[in-house]
């Protein structure tokens, strides 16, 4: 099984993906978008994208990826996130890493650094790249990226600003792999309408037959403002009547747009 997801090596989708794959048949792409374009399009049999951290909430890019492309998600992988701060010595000017990372971390940098320049680079891997080769550069993330070829400093460690700092991550699959099976759903709705009332409607459905829902998230559309797709994960499978009744409510209510069920899983928890 091949499995793609953000690189460079060491990032911690790199390490969520290591759940599913041995390292030499993971591959890396430099977007979320980009995975999940390398997924749908069979390029590869699985890819592992970040959802959702528990200090900065969603990560958007992936919520818009699985209302564009049609992809199936098979596993949710939850991993602590814990950051260090990685340069090659105390003189750097610019701390760079992925916007998720630097906003975790808010709190320390606003602390410690708060006048050096802050860069949001496609992920904390290749921010520790960047420290490698220039010594005006720091880098943020997992504190296994200081050996990765030459040595930095670790800096600091454990500079997120809660320590229950985590991050979901979903493993997606081509779309003829939805699952029924697992005690988790995910569903992305586009009503296409917006009337008083809407956003309850759409949820009764589910608080009517006793299924709990685990997140709620409006994305905007992208047709007009006030116009929103609605990210809708619930704690039942697929191959329970009660959610297929529900979904079919929430089919009705969304005949002007469009329900994509991605399908069933299991979480699975990574620790290390
Ligand atoms: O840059 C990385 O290392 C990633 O895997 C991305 C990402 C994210 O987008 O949330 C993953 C986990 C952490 O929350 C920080 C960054």
């Amino acid at each position: 099984m091949t499995v793609v997801t953000l690189g460079p090596e060491g990032t911690y989708s790199h390490r969520a993906a290591s759940a599913l794959a041995d390292r030499d048949a993971i591959e890396f792409r430099q977007s979320v978008t980009a995975i999940v374009d390398a997924v749908a399009s069979e390029d590869h049999d699985r890819g592992v994208i970040p959802i959702e951290n528990s200090i900065e909430g969603s990560v958007t890019e992936s919520l818009d990826a699985l209302a564009e492309y049609d992809v199936a998600v098979v596993r949710e992988i939850v991993t602590p996130i814990r950051h260090a701060l990685l340069a090659q010595g105390p003189g750097f000017d610019t701390i760079a890493s992925h916007s998720q990372a630097l906003a975790q971390c808010r709190s320390y940098l606003e602390r410690e650094y708060p006048d050096v320049t802050l860069e949001a680079v496609a992920s904390t891997a290749q921010g520790v790249e960047y420290a490698r080769e220039d010594p005006s550069m720091a880098g943020i993330g997992h504190p296994a990226n200081a050996d990765n070829g030459t040595t930095l400093e670790v800096l600091a460690e454990d500079i997120q600003d809660q320590d229950s700092n985590a991050t979901r991550f979903f493993a997606v699959a081509p779309a003829e792999e939805r699952s029924k099976g697992g005690g988790k759903t995910s569903l992305v709705v586009y009503p296409n309408a917006n009337y008083p009332g809407l956003l309850l409607e759409l949820l009764e459905p589910f608080a009517d037959r006793d299924i709990n829902l685990t997140r709620v998230e409006s994305r905007p559309s992208g047709q007009r403002l006030g116009d929103y797709v609605f990210h809708i994960d619930i704690e039942a499978g697929l191959y329970e009547a009660r959610t297929n009744e529900a979904i079919a409510d929430i089919e009705t209510i969304a005949e002007n747009g469009w329900v994509r069920k991605l399908g069933s899983y299991d979480t699975e928890h990574v620790v290390e």
